[in-house]
């Protein structure tokens, strides 16, 4: 089943083009990394999916509907550096955040909404930082925090931008374990990710993105060396030769 259909996505920033006639289908259970060099467009497409920057022309659909219809079952993870740590809250009240869809705005959340949002930064290992000032965490903690607010979420499909980048091995294993328990549990997963080298090991599919879809499929069908030259437009070493 398709949880998510994109159909002659078309964006820009004023004038500059960003996303050029963008269609892919995502099915359900599924863990994509979206991949591409700098500035292809990847966190675009997340933002021009999401309606958080507006779209030139064409179609999404999430389930079959529109996002506005389905906005709770659908979670995001921005990127890290695009966030104000310098906010003043803990870690709890930001993965509290992430119920506020099911909360509602104007309510105060109760005692089994804090015990959820625990419950998540326990999965995360960031039990123990709970009431730690977010400005006061190092990236990789910041990153977990991010993951324990969207699990509270408990979406059906979840964007992830660049949830890797920078973190050390354990909070990667961490972030990976959890993605994974999510596909398990029938979610599923968008990734955007710069290690190749971790691609085929990571993700069962993969979407090659240079402003425009390059390929779009399971990992080791898409992922072919042809693929991966034509996204990176021929400068990258084929990291199987190296
Ligand atoms: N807010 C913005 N205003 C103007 N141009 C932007 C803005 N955000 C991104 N761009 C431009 O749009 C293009 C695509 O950027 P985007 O961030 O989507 O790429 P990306 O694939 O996520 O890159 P990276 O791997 O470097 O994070 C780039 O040329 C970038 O300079």
């Amino acid at each position: 089943m398709s949880v998510l259909q994109v159909q002659g996505l078309n964006a820009s920033y004023r004038k500059n083009k960003v996303l050029h006639d963008v269609s892919f289908e995502v099915e359900q259970g599924s863990l994509t990394s979206i991949v591409g060099p700098n500035g292809a467009g990847k966190s675009t497409l997340l933002k021009v999916m999401l309606e958080l920057h507006p779209k030139l022309s064409g179609d999404v659909s999430f389930f079959g509907s529109s996002l506005s219809k389905t906005k709770t079952r659908v979670g995001y993870v921005p990127q890290r550096g695009s966030v104000d740590w310098d906010f003043p809250t803990d870690a709890l009240d930001v993965v509290m955040m992430g119920l506020y869809g099911r909360v509602g705005w104007l309510k105060r959340p109760n005692k089994s909404h804090k015990e959820k949002a625990m419950a998540s930064l326990e999965q995360m290992g960031m039990a123990d930082f709970a009431g730690r000032q977010i400005s006061q965490l190092s990236g990789g903690q910041q990153q977990r925090v991010f993951l324990a607010r969207a699990l509270v979420q408990d979406a059906d499909l979840y964007f992830m931008d660049e949830p890797l980048a920078g973190v050390d091995a354990a909070t990667e294993r961490a972030i990976m374990t959890t993605l994974k328990d999510l596909k398990t549990a029938g979610k599923t997963v968008m990734v955007v990710h710069h290690d190749l080298q971790t691609v085929e090991d990571y993700f069962d599919h993969v979407l090659l993105l240079n402003r425009t879809v390059i390929a779009h499929g399971k990992t080791e069908e898409a992922f072919t060396k042809e693929h991966v030259y034509r996204a990176y437009g021929g400068t990258l070493r084929w990291m199987k030769e190296a």
